[in-house]
């Protein structure tokens, strides 16, 4: 095969994309800690150079003495500093009732109050990565995008939780929607297209200097080449310097309107926020382990939330058994654990009695119609919505799967 890397691509692990949907990535051989230098960097925006020109990001594999955790007292946490992600990781902390108090932004470092033991830094989200694998983070908040680009499967990162809710984009490639590619719709097709060959390959534009070729590789697409530039690279293919690109897409405005479009089996991976963590930090940081409890507990505990109203409703009925029966007749009000049931006392001529019963229950915010008017089929009236904060269930199941990730 004619795939045209640069040799200092070869060198890295071309095995199988790192899984957007594995929660946890696999243990590792052992926790001894070498930590990897970053390595070269060389952008170039001018695509005719580039066989030989585009390294991958993240870190290389230099050879690096092994060393221990350095010792402080205060676990690190890596926000994003600015962009896209910064204000949402901190509005997402703020509803978890973790209030980042930051005085100006300016400061690269501030603090929780209510963790009184850890630190946020404010780095960007390429650095946040660089710095969880240098030791320098314990803790981080980055695209799952970022995280593949610059983590590139190292064992020391751990995803802690893989859907924070916000972030969310996929990462593509994208060809013109015109000219010789007007009837071309799949990966498939782009690449038995007679015009690459080793001569004249496909020129790719992306930031993704590692996923890129990698994705390709893994398809087998022969005669190809890549480009990077830091930005706007929708920009490239009218400007008669790349074919096609590899790109974050998120709403597809920026591609529309550069007369681009996405092809079938063209999606390298899906992403989104993540809670991300250094194996190295949690087994051998004293409280590391702690405050991701913590961290973790408040994030399920209002993201669970976040998609759910409680619904309270009065139903007539002889008994709550008999209510109980009616109300699980329907497929969308079993709740949480199956309603709650309590008898509504009220006094009729001097007596107390119950002819009415509230049921309470969650519901998903996309099922409240339905859920609704289910009720109402079963006799409930009088139905209250409200939101709801935060729902602490016995236990997190992310939490068993990281101690299990851990070997702990
Ligand atoms: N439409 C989108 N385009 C790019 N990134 C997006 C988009 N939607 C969500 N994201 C997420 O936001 C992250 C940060 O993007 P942002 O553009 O703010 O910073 P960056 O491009 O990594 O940094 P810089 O602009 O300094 O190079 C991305 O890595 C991705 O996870
Ligand atoms: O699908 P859309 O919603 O249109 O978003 C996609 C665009 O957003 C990002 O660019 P960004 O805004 O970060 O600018 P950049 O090109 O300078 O990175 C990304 O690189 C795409 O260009
Ligand atoms: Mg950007």
């Amino acid at each position: 095969m004619s795939l045209l890397l640069p040799t200092n691509l070869q060198q890295y692990p071309s095995s199988s994309s790192f899984p957007s949907s594995t929660p946890l990535l696999s243990p590792p051989p052992s926790t001894a800690f070498v930590p990897r230098r970053r390595c070269l960097r060389l952008v170039t925006s001018c695509v005719s150079t580039v066989q030989s020109s585009v390294a991958t990001n993240g870190s290389s594999p230099a050879p690096a003495p092994a060393a221990v955790v350095v010792e402080r007292d205060q676990i690190r946490l890596g926000l994003p500093s600015k962009g896209r992600m910064a204000a949402d990781a901190i509005d997402l902390l703020k509803d978890c009732q973790l209030f980042v108090k930051q005085v100006n932004p300016r400061q690269y470092v501030a603090q929780i109050p209510q963790l009184p033991n850890t630190e946020v830094w404010f780095q960007r989200p390429k650095d946040i990565v660089r710095k969880l694998l240098s030791g320098d983070l314990d803790l981080g908040i980055v695209g799952l995008d970022t995280l593949s680009e610059y983590g590139q499967e190292n064992e020391d990162l751990i995803i802690v939780h893989e859907a924070l809710n916000f972030g969310d984009c996929h990462l593509s490639i994208a060809i013109p929607n015109y000219g010789i590619f007007e009837n071309i719709n799949s990966l498939k097709e782009l690449a038995q297209m007679p015009q690459w060959s080793v001569e004249r390959p496909l020129r790719l534009a992306t930031g993704f200097t590692y996923l890129g070729p990698k994705f390709m590789k893994e398809n087998g697409i022969k005669h190809v080449v890549f480009s990077t530039a830091d930005g706007a690279l929708e920009a490239a293919p009218a400007m008669g310097i790349a074919d096609a690109i590899l790109d974050l897409v998120s709403s597809g405005t920026t591609l529309k309107e550069n007369n681009l479009k996405e092809i079938e089996g063209g999606v390298v991976l899906e992403s989104q926020a993540a809670l991300v963590a250094s194996r190295r930090a949690l087994t051998e940081r004293k409280g590391a382990l702690n405050t991701v409890h913590e961290i973790l507990e408040r994030l399920e505990a209002h993201l669970k939330a976040d998609g759910q109203f409680t619904v309270v409703a009065n139903m007539r009925g002889n008994s709550a058994q008999e209510v109980a029966e009616r109300v699980l007749s329907q497929p969308s009000l079993s709740g949480l654990q199956g309603p709650t049931i309590s008898p509504v006392y009220c006094t009729q001529n001097g007596k107390v009695s119950v002819d009415y019963y509230a049921i309470v229950i969650c519901v998903p915010k996309k099922a409240l119609y339905d859920s609704v008017k289910q009720l109402r089929a079963v006799g409930g009236s009088g139905v209250l919505v409200s939101p709801l904060t935060y729902i602490f269930d016995e236990d997190t199941p992310r939490w068993g799967q990281l101690l299990r990730n851990l070997g702990l």
